[in-house]
């Protein structure tokens, strides 16, 4: 199985480091196209991968990921949809380009996959989301699955919510490094080293998170454990609920569906 990237920045970067690290592909199978001399030599010299243009990348490729902007989308897929192998997998990332836009550009025929991932795929955490089109075999998705997976977890669903994944995963991985960034300000603010800072609260994080994942207990319940009858956590819960960030947080996601449906 060959595969390729049209586009080699920081999504595609995490998705084929995760890609060869887990066996599942080598180097010889795996080509990249990129716009800048400075890409063209990471792809090479760094990832030691095949550098091809992007109509190359779609002939070699039995999957085909699109990893560029969303903007350059159109302008990306007009230019390859003739050199696309009949029966390739063709993998999306973009927020707000439907399967519905996007067989009309490829052909209603093609076996589209539309993917809302996100960075932690840097480090073999990922989230991402996908829905399959109507041409795409149980096996083919079966195949798609398994490469997203070698860098986190992938996990089938309607399109319409790829949007709300889009604000819930795809995005928060921002709300959660600003979070760590002003945690850390306040740990400073009261005389921590900053490096010291942010290490103590990424690691909070990363523990909090584990802790939803593997007790299976209600985040509630689990906030309720810290919090000691007359303690300093709910002092601190008061404030965060005084100051709104559980409306901040919904406002937030409802902004980026909000933004992602009108792309
Ligand atoms: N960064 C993120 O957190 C997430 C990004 N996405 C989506 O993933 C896709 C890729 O995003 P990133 O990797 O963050 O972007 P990026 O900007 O890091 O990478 C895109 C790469 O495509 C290259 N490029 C632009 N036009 C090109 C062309 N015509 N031919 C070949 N290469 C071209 C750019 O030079 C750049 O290296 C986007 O559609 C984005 O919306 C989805 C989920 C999360
Ligand atoms: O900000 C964006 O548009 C992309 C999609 C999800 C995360 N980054």
């Amino acid at each position: 199985m060959k595969i390729g990237f049209i586009g080699c920045g920081n999504m595609a970067t995490a998705m084929i480091h995760g890609i060869l690290k887990s066996g599942l592909a080598s180097e010889g199978d795996l080509m990249a196209s990129a716009k800048t001399e400075k890409t063209k030599k990471k792809i090479t010299d760094e990832l030691h991968l095949a550098c091809g243009t992007n109509e190359e990348t779609a002939s070699f490729s039995d999957v085909l990921f699109l990893a560029v902007k969303p903007q350059f989308y159109e302008d990306v897929i007009l230019s390859i949809r003739d050199h696309v192998k009949k029966d390739a997998l063709i993998v999306t990332l973009a927020p707000g380009k439907t399967l519905e836009w996007l067989g009309s550009l490829f052909g209603e025929d093609r076996k589209i996959i539309r993917t809302m991932p996100n960075t932690p795929a840097m480090v073999g955490e990922g989230m991402t989301a996908v829905c399959p089109n109507h041409s795409v075999t149980d096996e083919e998705l079966d195949t798609v699955l398994t490469l997203l997976s070698s860098f986190g977890q992938a996990e089938v669903i309607p399109e319409n919510l790829i949007d709300v994944a889009t604000a819930v995963s795809g995005s928060s991985p921002a709300y959660i490094f600003l979070a760590i960034e002003a945690m850390a300000d306040g740990a400073v603010a009261d005389g921590m080293p900053r490096n010291k800072a942010y290490r103590f609260a990424a690691q909070a994080v990363l523990g909090s998170a584990k802790m939803v994942l593997e007790t299976g207990k209600h985040p509630g319940e689990l906030k309720d454990m810290v919090c000691s009858p007359g303690g300093t956590t709910m002092e601190a819960v008061r404030v965060l609920e005084e100051k709104g960030l559980r409306s901040a947080l919904i406002e937030a996601e409802k902004a980026c569906v909000r933004k992602a449906r009108a792309m």
